[in-house]
């Protein structure tokens, strides 16, 4: 009773200002709120793989501009693609230049087609009359006897092709499950064993690739290499950090100087070199020399394969900066490269907030130190984290509107419970922490979403925190600190308001990894 004679107190006492700046501020956070939405939205919009598609494909009569080069189409056009990006990407590639497409292949994760259908997404379904073949695989994204199908339809299909044809490789995130195609005598099961354990020891994607590259006839360059004579051009969705072309989907249109000594140290690494299958030490201990040799083919001439990315978190955040602006936010990306653990990307973000709304003149140089100190852990480097402090110091200076920090990647949790979540609603959880816990609770605002839909095995994409989460959490009945140690951050969002801090945008049919989006009010004048 007395907590409630309190709070009646201060109404009565303050209720003029207090109530006003109470309805202005809670109105202002959830139309803060609004905004961040709204600009995460664009962001995914804008790397819609019909979108990328439609903008990386000019046709000019018979010519198809890509970039800055130009194919001449004579009924010589040949499809092939795989990653879970794929279906709408192919569909679009149909509408511009299916007039010329012989015939195509894609293989694409179990289920898809009925998923964009229940999401209304028509426009990323191939129609009846496609003549592009669909083969669904890679249940879980784990490859499987049906990908394995497609793989080897993709093989034939592009072995077939002679000097005269144009070979048009669709690729986005979730390509490798969809290509499996293990080096005789490695069988699939025996390939799916080491990738699995690899991920399972905490090995990174770019490790995980390594690896998979070296196992595989057409990733590290190996569909590029059967294709050989035809022309190839290769349109890519990238999900893997700094856009790495012979990473993505393992880089089956990138040529790979990975050696066995590479990828003997990373089964080193993860204590996996002695349990390996002999047929896959068979294949490793081939010399560098014979391994090279059976590898190389004059393909590797720079004008047979063209490799271009058509989507990126780059595009994402340039998309949601746009969208920022006309909110009348002034946007600032720090970087699209976060990554590490999630407790130390969500303490990043909990200084650059202090930093933000500090109203000291000059923001204290231990804030500095520590957010310059955190830069090479989390993946952002030291001049973008400078570049940033800056731009937020110069906002706070000359009385800037809200400001919109964007950032994306795919920052890492090691999973010690046996809750439900996802990396996002996690960093959402513990940015809400940082702000709440701050010398003075931060206005700020935090949006972390999947820009394909799905955060872990959930149906959320992710979530939205702010200052006031941890009170809100409280008044409850909702520990935090449970939820954080059971990894259970969907379960927690999902109780948390009735589950109103969610995001569930559903399948977006696109994939560039996370986005990040906070959003700092200006701090109030000065006494
Ligand atoms: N309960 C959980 N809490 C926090 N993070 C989790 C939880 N369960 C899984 N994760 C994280 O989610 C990651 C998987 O995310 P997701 O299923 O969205 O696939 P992904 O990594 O985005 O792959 P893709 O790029 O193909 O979509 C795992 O690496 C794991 O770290
Ligand atoms: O399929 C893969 O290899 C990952 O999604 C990275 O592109």
């Amino acid at each position: 009773m007395a907590r409630v004679l309190t709070l009646s107190r201060i109404i009565h006492h303050w209720r003029p200002r207090w109530a006003e700046t109470s309805l202005a501020w809670v109105r202002s956070m959830s139309l803060l709120e609004e905004r961040a939405r709204a600009v995460f939205a664009a962001a995914v919009e804008g790397v819609q793989p019909d979108s990328v598609v439609h903008s990386a494909l000019q046709r000019r009569g018979d010519e198809l501009l890509v970039g800055d080069r130009s194919f001449k189409l004579s009924n010589n056009l040949h499809l092939v693609g795989f990653g879970k990006a794929v279906l709408g990407m192919a569909a679009e590639a149909e509408r511009l230049v299916g007039d010329h497409l012989v015939r195509g292949l894609i293989s694409v994760p179990h289920g898809v087609q009925e998923t964009l259908q229940h999401h209304g997404k028509l426009n990323m379904l191939l129609k009846s009359s496609s003549r592009i073949k669909v083969i669904e695989g890679a249940k879980h994204n784990l490859p499987d006897t049906d990908a394995q199908r497609s793989a080897e339809g993709i093989r034939k299909l592009v072995s077939a092709l002679t000097e005269g044809d144009l070979l048009l490789v669709l690729i986005s995130g979730g390509g490798s499950a969809l290509l499996p195609a293990p080096v005789p005598p490695i069988t699939l099961q025996e390939k799916q064993d080491v990738t699995r354990c690899l991920a399972a020891a905490g090995a990174t994607i770019q490790e995980l690739n390594t690896v998979r590259r070296a196992l595989s006839l057409l990733k590290g360059g190996g569909l590029a290499q059967c294709a050989y004579p035809a022309q190839v051009v290769a349109l890519i969705l990238s999900d893997v950090i700094g856009d790495p072309l012979d990473l993505i989907a393992s880089g089956p249109t990138v040529r790979s100087e990975t050696c066995p000594q590479e990828v003997w140290a990373i089964l080193d690494r993860y204590h996996l070199s002695t349990s390996v299958p002999a047929s896959v030490k068979e294949v490793l201990n081939k010399c560098p020399s014979q391994w090279r040799e059976e590898r190389k083919d004059e393909w590797d001439d720079k004008d047979h394969v063209l490799n271009m990315v058509i989507g990126s978190n780059t595009i994402a955040l340039e998309c949601a900066g746009r969208k920022a602006r006309e909110l009348g936010l002034h946007a600032v990306v720090l970087s699209p490269g976060v990554c590490g653990e999630v407790s130390a990307v969500a303490r990043l973000y909990g200084l650059l907030s202090r930093f933000a709304c500090s109203q000291d003149k000059e923001p204290p140089p231990s804030l500095v130190a520590q957010i310059l100190q955190l830069g090479p852990e989390v993946g952002v480097e030291s001049w973008d984290l400078h570049r940033t402090m800056k731009l937020l110091r110069e906002g706070w200076e000359e009385g800037w509107c809200t400001t919109c920090l964007l950032a994306g990647g795919e920052p890492t949790v090691q999973l010690i419970g046996k809750g439900r979540g996802g990396r996002n609603q996690e960093l959402a959880l513990r940015v809400g922490l940082e702000l709440s816990r701050g010398m003075e609770k931060s206005a700020a605002l935090f949006l972390s979403g999947g820009t394909d839909g799905q955060d872990g095995p959930t149906e959320a994409a992710g979530a939205v925190s702010d200052g006031e989460m941890e009170a809100k959490a409280k008044s409850q009945g909702l520990d935090i600190d449970r939820f954080l140690t059971n990894n259970d951050s969907f379960t927690f969002f999902s109780h948390l308001s009735d589950g109103q801090s969610l995001l569930l945008p559903g399948l977006t049919g696109t994939n560039v990894m996370d986005v990040h989006i906070m959003l700092l009010p200006p701090p109030p004048p000065s006494k």
